[in-house]
């Protein structure tokens, strides 16, 4: 096994699928599989997921919501397909945990280390749901805040593309994959990996970054089993 403890950050808007708006639960039963499978082998896994699928703080602004209102919805939009992902977890035969970080019992449990470690221990995913609980930050700053407060060996970052590459893929049909490049490469090349704040954290705690296709079955194995996919960022 490469990695024992990790952080994983699913993007909201991923598990839309083919969808419009919400949640695919096919998307969403595999990713409850997956999870459960690298559970199994007794890897320790937090994880955070977006809230783009429901509602983003700034799409609010342009339909004239004040921005910290916005923003307050865009994290319980988050706490929603923390609940899903629970429940398909469940429904897979595995424990998971929600976290939340605001007080949302009973919802879910208010996020400490602690706990996170102490549910670990007794075998249940943990699902940090609320972003970080300020306006004006993102999910994937809330990943890297978390992974580098429960000290993940890596923060694997799921999502629908299968890797960082010279320019955005979904645009650009000549952009070319990285297998593992430095933090200072990506920042210098302006490559969209994660925003900067999310992308400063790790850098400056030496929290690794990997980028992998989530949508593929069996990725998340790979991953942890140390099968060279996605494209690696570090110090
Ligand atoms: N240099 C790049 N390498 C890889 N993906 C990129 C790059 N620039 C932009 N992207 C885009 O970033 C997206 C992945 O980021 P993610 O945060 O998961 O998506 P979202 O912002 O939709 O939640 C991809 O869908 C891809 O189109
Ligand atoms: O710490 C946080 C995390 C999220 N959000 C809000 O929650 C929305 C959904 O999160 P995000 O856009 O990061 O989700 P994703 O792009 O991964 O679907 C954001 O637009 C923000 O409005 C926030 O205000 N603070």
């Amino acid at each position: 096994m490469k990695y024992k403890r990790i952080l994983l950050k699913l993007s909201g808007e991923a598990l839309m699928g083919d969808d419009k708006y919400g949640i695919n639960t096919q998307v969403l039963t595999s990713y409850a599989k997956q999870i459960k499978e690298v559970a199994d082998l007794g890897v320790e896994i937090g994880i955070v997921i977006g809230g783009g699928n429901i509602f983003r703080g700034l799409s609010g602004v342009s339909k004239g919501f004040d921005r910290v209102k916005g923003d307050q919805m865009g994290m319980l939009a988050t706490v929603i397909n923390s609940l899903a992902l629970q429940s398909a977890i469940e429904g897979a035969g595995g424990k998971a945990k929600v976290f939340t970080a605001t007080k949302m019992e009973p919802v879910g449990e208010l996020y400490t280390k602690a706990k996170v470690l102490e549910g670990f221990q007794q075998g249940y995913v943990a699902i940090i749901a609320g972003g970080t609980g300020n306006p004006f930050f993102t999910t994937d700053t809330a990943s890297a805040l978390r992974g580098v407060e429960i000290e993940a060996e890596v923060l694997l970052k799921g999502t629908r593309v299968d890797g960082v590459y010279t320019a955005d893929p979904e645009k650009d049909k000549k952009a070319v994959k990285f297998d593992e490049l430095t933090f200072t490469e990506a920042y210098e090349k302006k490559l969209k990996v994660m925003d900067l704040t999310a992308f400063t954290m790790c850098s400056e705690n030496n929290l690794p970054i990997l980028v992998f296709d989530m949508n593929t079955l069996g990725n998340l194995m790979k991953v942890v089993t140390g099968e060279r996919i996605g494209t690696l960022v570090k110090n």
